[in-house]
């Protein structure tokens, strides 16, 4: 069955707060998006990757690209203005009907072989296979007027990418309209009746967010 990835990095940043868009930052001399394409294309030569960037920062990738020598193959597509536009844009530049399709953050670099490969066999198998891990802290449920109360946390995950699902079924689902309760692809999925299988992602695998995220991915790049 043919594989794809789509990698989102269509995003502005705006809780990184730094001069430059954040899937561009350098860890350990190579730019984040770099390493998270490089995951990708290492778990395999045939997967058909498919990059989301947005318009105004196709040519500052070019340069970064010719800088740093980064040759791998991959179909370059503008993202929208909500990470779901993002994703439905690179769903539209597949051609084909039938296949399975991964949709990852950019900005999740530190990803492994196993995971992808886990993913892509799970969603072969159920459809759908969505990456999550066991919260470590307590948590509470809060009301808009301050009340709180503790909820029971073996009864939630923490979603992660990548999520992966039978490209049918991702183009069904995304032919709905935006809507702020789809801050991920399992999300849209779910909307449209369809099953989601989660299998275990990784507390290394973390969504470089916010400034001291960096820190962690330098330490966990560097023993990949
Ligand atoms: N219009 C958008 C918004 C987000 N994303 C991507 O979705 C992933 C997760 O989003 P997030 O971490 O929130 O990135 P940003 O939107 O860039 O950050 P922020 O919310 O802080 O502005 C990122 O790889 C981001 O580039 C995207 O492709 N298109
Ligand atoms: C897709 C995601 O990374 C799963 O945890 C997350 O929902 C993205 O949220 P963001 O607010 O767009 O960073």
């Amino acid at each position: 069955m043919q594989e794809y990835a789509i990698i989102v990095a269509g995003g502005s940043g705006s809780r990184m707060k730094s001069d430059i868009p954040k899937q561009f930052i350098k860890i350990n001399g190579l730019p984040i998006l770099m390493h998270t394409i490089n995951a990708f294309r290492k778990y395999s030569e045939t997967l058909t990757i498919i990059l989301v960037l947005p318009n105004d920062q196709m040519t500052f990738w070019t340069q970064l690209c010719e800088h740093h020598l980064f040759s791998i193959t991959y179909t370059l597509v503008a993202g929208g203005d909500s990470r779901f536009s993002s994703v439905k844009n690179g769903l539209r530049s597949i051609q084909e009907n039938s296949g399975l399709v991964a949709v990852h953050d950019g900005v999740r670099p530190i990803i492994s072989n196993e995971i992808i490969a886990a993913s892509f066999a799970k969603a072969a198998e159920n459809g759908s296979a969505v990456t999550g891990v066991p919260l470590k802290d307590s948590i509470r449920k809060v009301e808009t007027n301050g009340d709180n109360a503790a909820m029971d946390r073996n009864n939630f995950q923490m979603i992660q990418t990548p999520q992966t699902f039978r490209l049918d079924w991702m183009r069904k689902a995304f032919e709905t309209g935006y809507s702020d309760q789809f801050t991920d692809c399992a999300s849209v999925l779910e909307a449209a009746a369809y099953p989601i299988h989660l299998i275990p992602g990784s507390y290394e695998n973390i969504k470089i967010t916010t400034p001291e995220d960096l820190r962690w991915a330098e330490i966990y790049l560097k023993n990949a």
